[in-house]
């Protein structure tokens, strides 16, 4: 049965400073390096051996994939990034403090941008501080100015559907390290967990997720490796 474990970062500087982060390319603290090192731990004493791990572009991701993989003595697996692993665009609200924002525009209209489903932030102006359109890593790709997590599931899908799934039908077993919100999409994907139901979906940083599917890529098991930082998991159906 192929085995699947999503990791999202470490704690960032961001999470620790309470920021929308989205594609801002912020670093982990001491205490997300030391979420990624005990992430690998975990993963060598689960006797996970991943075929490939992909990760999204960002650094934090990038880092927490190659701690935890350094850690669990895996060193050599191959990594592929791609930035359709990447955390939620967070338009107009990109770099703001989530408790300021919360302040000025409401704890409603921020839970809204932040956890309902389809409804996005307000767009990212052209040419500020955060423009991502002139990154190379994005170079000739359609970037977005703004997502929901519908968005960001219709980006990651596509790549899932390409990239991750048909090497997890080959019989191989992968490791996925990215975001947040990026994770919450494959989450909804994977256990077809209803729109209006994915609020409740959290996923805590450098806890890595053990998903054993079926043929279907179904999940047949699924649980945190740190069960002293997991978070509840949807029914599986
Ligand atoms: O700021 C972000 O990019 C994300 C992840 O840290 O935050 P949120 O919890 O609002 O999805």
């Amino acid at each position: 049965m192929p085995r699947l474990i999503l990791l999202r970062h470490g704690q960032s500087q961001w999470n620790l400073e309470n920021r929308f982060t989205g594609w801002v390319d912020v670093d982990l603290t001491d205490q997300g390096e030391a979420e990624a090192t005990r992430g690998g731990e975990l993963i060598a004493r689960a006797g996970f051996k991943p075929d490939v791990m992909f990760t999204s572009v960002l650094n934090r991701a990038k880092r927490t994939g190659a701690m935890a993989l350094e850690a669990a003595g895996l060193k050599d697996v191959p990594v592929i990034e791609d930035w359709r692993l990447n955390e939620r665009h967070y338009g107009g609200l990109t770099g703001l403090n989530k408790a300021e924002t919360a302040e000025k525009h409401g704890e409603e209209q921020v839970k809204i941008w932040r956890r309902s489903y389809d409804t996005p932030p307000p767009p990212l102006a052209p040419g500020g501080e955060f423009d991502f359109t002139t990154d190379p890593r994005y170079a000739g790709q359609d970037i977005p100015d703004t997502e929901s997590l519908k968005i960001t599931l219709e980006r990651v899908l596509p790549y899932w559907n390409s990239a991750i799934a048909p090497r997890l039908k080959a019989g191989e077993d992968v490791l996925v390290t990215a975001h947040g919100n990026s994770l919450r999409a494959i989450v909804k994907h994977l256990f077809d967990v209803p729109d209006d139901r994915i609020v409740g979906v959290e996923i805590p940083t450098g806890n890595p997720l053990d998903i054993e599917l079926d043929a279907e890529l179904k999940p047949v098991s699924a649980r945190y490796l740190d069960e002293d930082r997991a978070q509840a998991l949807p029914a599986l159906s």
